[in-house]
């Protein structure tokens, strides 16, 4: 008989983990990164659905702190390995835990549930939408030149190990959170994700490298990355894969592109996930030969629409009566009056005629700032009941720099 969601228990970890394993494919981890989601696991908040002593369900949750427009960085619920027996599958296991999963992180009076979908297609029937995108690029850096700005020679670059570099690229990192929506704090343990380099998921490409930036000796930007020799008739055409890069200020920014440019015997930069302004693109002779791509990134739902929209700041001021649809929460359901700007916001329930009507899914795509209300609306999904409504609520949830998360979880 298959029970509720559970509480897991932390002796039952192995048990759970490998349904999760099966239910993608049965390819065992390598047993570092199985070590490290171990580590991560936060057992109190993983759910759990159990048929006698088989798992059919597992559903994660991180307690996340994440960057929002204007710099706060605020609790976010981290959904993860989320997963259904094959065998029960498509009789309502995943909407069980998603039921309990929103309800538990509502009692924690957090105001936001984040995720990365394995299928953008699985998570909007509970109110995420899609926030972020990521873009990917294969550079051909044979043909495409890159110009650097004044200064950039005047950066110093180091080769490091990348565990001996740790903690000089978690104080870079630390340091960008706060200026791009979207990017968590590192609680402890997590700066462990971007040293994982399990021999099984190079492929043919190297370990990974480290290359520091520093500017009067303090460490100013970093590049994690791997090289990927390859070898053609007419000569080498090596694959350099980036994985990891942060930098204070352009000159490093632009030292450390020019250094992954300029690699002996590589033709190539393979780009995995980069935010979608990334300002190499300001850099490059040739755009279009950067093989540019888009994927869907983070998936935001306001779990407490009143103090989501209060946690973050407004590009422009506002004031305007939301209507909200919200079936699988309905407690965020009715009028809600935003009115803030760049310092600050309030949002309270409100009797007043609706100005704009969405759902919560909606809510969620424009939340972050990479999705306008305006682009929401032109495809049926937001409606405008006061003209100019629109225009100017459009404009206020823009964000500065596109948001985007650095890595899956
Ligand atoms: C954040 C993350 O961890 S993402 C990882 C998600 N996990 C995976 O992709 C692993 C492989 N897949 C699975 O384990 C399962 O198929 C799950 C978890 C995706 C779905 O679990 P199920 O228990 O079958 O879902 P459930 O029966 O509750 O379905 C609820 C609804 O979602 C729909 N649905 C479920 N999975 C999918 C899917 N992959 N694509 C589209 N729709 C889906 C169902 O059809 C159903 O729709 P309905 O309400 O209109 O009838």
């Amino acid at each position: 008989m298959t029970t509720e969601p559970r509480v897991l228990a932390p002796s039952e970890w192995n048990t759970w983990y490998e349904q999760l394993e099966r239910a993608f494919g049965g390819v065992a981890e390598a047993p570092e990164e199985r070590a490290l989601w171990e580590a991560l696991t936060e057992h109190d908040r993983s759910l759990g659905v159990w048929e006698g002593d088989a798992c059919v369900g597992t559903a994660g949750t991180f307690s996340f702190r994440l960057s929002v427009p204007g710099g706060a960085v605020v609790p976010a619920a981290g959904v993860t390995m989320v997963s259904v027996a094959p065998t029960h599958r498509r009789r309502g296991i995943l909407t069980s835990m998603m039921r309990r999963q929103l309800d538990d992180v509502r009692g924690r009076g957090e105001a936001l549930a984040v995720l990365m979908a394995s299928e953008p297609d699985i998570y909007g029937r509970f109110g995420y939408g899609l926030a972020t995108q990521l873009m990917r690029a294969a550079i051909d850096t044979a043909r495409v030149r890159l110009s650097v700005p004044e200064g950039t020679d005047g950066v110093r670059l180091r080769l490091a190990r990348p565990e001996d570099a740790a903690e000089a690229c978690e104080a870079v990192y630390a340091r960008s959170v706060p200026l791009r929506p979207g990017m968590t704090e590192r609680r402890p343990g997590w700066e462990r994700l971007p040293l994982l380099d399990p021999p099984s998921g190079r492929g043919s490409a190297s370990p990974l490298a480290c290359v520091l930036a520093e500017r009067d000796g303090r460490v100013t930007g970093y590049a994690l990355y791997r090289v990927r020799p390859e070898w053609e008739p007419a000569g080498p055409a090596g694959v350099v894969v980036l994985e990891h890069l942060g930098a204070l200020d352009p000159e490093s920014y632009a030292a450390l592109w020019r250094f992954l440019f300029e690699m002996d015997l590589t033709s190539t930069i393979e780009v995995r996930n980069r935010p979608v302004d990334d300002a190499w693109q300001h850099l490059v002779s040739d755009v279009r030969r950067c093989g540019l791509a888009l994927r869907d990134g983070l998936f935001v739902r306001l779990v407490d629409v009143g103090a989501a929209l209060e946690a973050r700041t407004y590009r422009a001021p506002v004031d305007v009566v939301l209507e909200v649809a919200d079936d699988f929460c309905p407690w965020n359901a009715g009028r809600w009056r935003l009115t803030g700007d760049a310092e600050g916001a309030r949002c309270v329930r409100t009797g007043e005629a609706p100005d704009l009507a969405l759902s919560v899914r909606e809510l969620g795509t424009a939340y972050l700032g990479g999705f306008s209300l305006a682009s929401l609306a032109a495809a049926g999904r937001v409606r405008e009941a006061r003209e100019g409504a629109l225009a100017a609520a459009s404009l206020a949830f823009g964000s500065a720099a596109a948001p985007w998360v650095p890595h899956s979880f």
